[in-house]
C-alpha cells in the first residue's frame, strides 16, 4: 500500500470527526485526520465547553446577586474579565496542547492545513495528495454571512471568546442560543446589552410562555429585547464606535454599540473543500446523505454533525450520535444503522437555563389530546432557597396514553432536570412511572414528581 493511501481520510476534528478517527483506528484502519485551525473543534475551544466557563461566571453573579440579603453579605462581586478570559484558557489550551498529539499517539497520521477534493477518493492538503477507501466529512458550521453592509465590524463568536476585555455598549444580532447566552454573561459583567431579533421571538426553539418569562427576567438585568428587529447595516462611527441600524415595524432605527456581536446563526462550513471535484453533493443546508449518513452521490464519502443535512439541531450530541452509526457504517454495505434521533433534548444556558426535549405545545395539539401542565415556579420552595426568582415549566402529556410529548423547564438546574425527562421520554415512561419514582429531596429533581 502507498504511504498516501489510508482506509479512512476524516476531515475536521470536532466531535464528530475525533470519534469517528479514532474509532476507526481501534479496529485497525490506517487513518489521517486533516484539521485546519489548531486540532479540537468548536465544542471543545470555540464553542459548548469555554462558553460555559463564561455562563457560569454569570449565573454565580445571579446567584450571589440574588442571595443578597437572604443567604449573605457583600460589599461588591463583579466579573474580572481578563481573569474570566485566563480562566477559560485552562480549559481550551490544554486540548490545543494536546489534541494532535492524542491522535498520533493511536497512530493515526495528522495534517494541518484546509483539505479540499481532488477527485472522488482524492483530498490534497497542503502540498500532499492522500487517496482512501472512504472519507468522513466533520467539517462543522461557521457563522452565516449577514450581507450587510459594515459586516466586516462584526464580532464572530470565536473572537468574542478571545476578548481581552468587554466595552460598555454591546449589541447582538440575532436573538437565538449564541446570542442569548453571550448576553446574560455581558450583561451580568454589567455592560448595557441590545439584542435585535428579526423573528416574534428570541430562542425559538423553546416554548413560548417560559421565553417571555425569560424575557422579562432579562429585562430586569440588563438586557435589552427587541423582536421583529432585523439589523439592515452597522455603521463605523468613531475608533471603537457602531451605530447599528435595524428596521422595525417599517421604521429604520439605530443602536449605538462599542462591539457588534454575530448571533444570527451558523451554516455548513463547506467552504474550501471543493465537494465537485469529490462529487459530493450539497446545498445551503450541508452535505447531501442518507438515512445512513452516506453522501446520495459519493459512496465512499460520509458526513456528520454541522455539515450534513440531516435536517437535526446542530449540538455536540447530535454530532456525537452521528459519528457512533457512521463508525458501523464506513466499512460495511449490509446491515447498516441509522441514528437515533428520537429524543434530543436541547438547553440554552441562558441565566437562568432554559431547557426543552420533545414536542412543542402547538405540534402536540396538533397530534394528540394533550394535558398541559403549565406553571410559574418561582415562588416554589426549591427556587426561594436559592434566592433566585425566574423558574417555571410546562409539561405536555398524552391523555390516551399517559406518555409525555414534551417537557420545558426555566429555572436553576434546568439544564440538568431535562435530562431525567429526556430519559423517561426515551425508555417510555409514563406520567405515573415518573411520579411514583422517589427522588432525592430537596433538589430539584424531586420537584419533576409535581410537574407531571
Ligand atoms: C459559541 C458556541 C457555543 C456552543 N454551545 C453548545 C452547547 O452548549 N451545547 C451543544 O451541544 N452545542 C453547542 N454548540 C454547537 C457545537 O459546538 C457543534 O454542534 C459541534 O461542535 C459540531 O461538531 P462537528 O463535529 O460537526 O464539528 P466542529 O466541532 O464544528 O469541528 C469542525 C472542525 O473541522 C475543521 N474544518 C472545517 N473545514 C475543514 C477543512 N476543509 N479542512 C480541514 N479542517 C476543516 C474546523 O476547523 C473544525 O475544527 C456551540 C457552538 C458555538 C459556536
Ligand atoms: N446551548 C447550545 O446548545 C448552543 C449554544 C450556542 C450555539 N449552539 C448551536 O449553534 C447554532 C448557531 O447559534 P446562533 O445563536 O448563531 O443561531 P440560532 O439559529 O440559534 O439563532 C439565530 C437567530 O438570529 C436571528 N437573525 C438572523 N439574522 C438576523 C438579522 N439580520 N437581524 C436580526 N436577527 C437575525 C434568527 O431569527 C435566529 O433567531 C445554534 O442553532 C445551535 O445549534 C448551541
Amino acid at each position: 500500500m502507498s504511504e498516501t493511501h489510508f482506509g479512512l481520510i476524516v476531515i475536521g476534528t470536532g466531535p464528530s470527526a475525533s470519534t469517528v478517527a479514532k474509532k476507526s483506528r481501534g479496529e485497525g484502519k490506517r487513518v489521517a485526520v486533516i484539521e485546519e485551525r489548531e486540532f479540537g473543534g468548536t465544542c471543545a475551544l470555540r464553542g459548548c465547553n469555554p462558553k460555559k466557563v463564561y455562563v457560569n461566571a454569570a449565573d454565580l453573579i445571579d446567584r450571589v446577586v440574588g442571595g443578597r440579603g437572604k443567604l449573605l453579605d457583600y460589599q461588591k462581586v463583579k466579573i474580572d474579565w481578563q481573569q474570566l478570559l485566563q480562566f477559560k484558557q485552562t480549559f481550551t489550551e490544554p486540548v490545543i496542547e494536546k489534541s494532535e498529539a492524542s491522535y498520533r499517539k493511536k497512530g493515526i497520521e495528522t495534517f494541518s492545513g484546509t483539505a479540499s477534493f481532488a477527485a472522488p477518493d482524492t483530498i490534497r492538503v497542503g502540498n500532499h495528495t492522500l487517496t482512501a477507501e472512504r472519507v468522513f466529512i466533520g467539517a462543522g458550521a461557521r457563522p452565516r454571512p449577514l450581507d450587510i453592509p459594515g459586516e466586516k465590524h462584526v464580532v464572530q463568536s470565536d473572537d468574542f471568546l478571545e476578548l481581552p476585555d468587554m466595552p460598555s455598549r454591546v449589541v447582538f444580532i440575532g436573538g437565538g442560543y449564541i446570542s442569548m447566552e453571550f448576553a446574560c454573561v455581558v450583561a451580568r459583567y454589567g455592560s448595557h446589552v441590545t439584542v435585535l431579533q428579526h423573528g416574534d421571538q428570541i430562542l425559538n426553539s423553546f416554548d413560548t410562555d417560559l421565553v417571555s418569562q425569560l424575557s422579562e427576567y432579562c429585562a430586569k438585568h440588563g438586557v435589552k429585547i427587541y423582536t421583529q428587529s432585523e439589523v439592515t447595516a452597522v455603521n463605523q462611527c468613531g475608533d471603537q464606535s457602531f451605530e447599528v441600524n435595524y428596521k422595525k415595524e417599517g421604521k429604520t432605527l439605530s443602536v449605538n454599540a462599542d462591539l457588534v456581536v454575530h448571533g444570527a446563526g451558523r451554516v455548513p462550513n463547506l467552504e474550501g473543500l471543493d465537494l465537485q471535484a469529490g462529487e459530493v453533493e450539497f446545498g445551503d443546508k450541508g452535505i447531501k446523505v442518507d438515512a445512513f449518513l452516506r453522501s446520495v452521490s459519493n459512496p465512499r464519502v460520509f458526513a456528520a454533525g454541522d455539515c450534513a443535512d440531516t435536517g437535526k439541531p446542530q449540538l455536540t450530541p447530535t454530532a456525537n450520535e452521528e459519528a457512533r452509526v457512521v463508525v458501523k457504517n464506513l466499512f460495511t454495505s449490509n446491515s447498516m444503522q441509522q441514528p437515533e434521533y428520537d429524543v434530543i433534548p436541547r438547553v440554552a444556558f441562558t441565566v437562568p437555563s432554559i431547557a426543552a426535549v420533545g414536542m412543542s405545545e402547538t405540534q402536540a395539539r396538533q397530534s394528540h389530546d394533550v394535558d398541559v401542565h403549565h406553571e410559574d415556579t418561582s415562588t416554589w420552595g426549591s427556587v426561594r432557597k436559592t434566592g433566585q426568582r425566574c423558574a417555571g415549566y410546562k409539561i405536555l402529556i398524552d391523555k390516551k396514553t399517559d406518555l409525555i410529548l414534551g417537557a420545558h423547564l426555566l429555572g436553576p438546574a434546568s439544564e440538568e432536570t431535562i435530562n431525567l425527562f429526556a430519559l423517561a421520554m426515551k425508555f417510555g415512561l409514563t406520567a405515573t412511572n415518573v411520579k411514583s419514582t422517589l427522588f432525592v429531596f430537596p433538589t430539584f429533581a424531586s420537584d419533576v414528581r409535581k410537574m407531571v
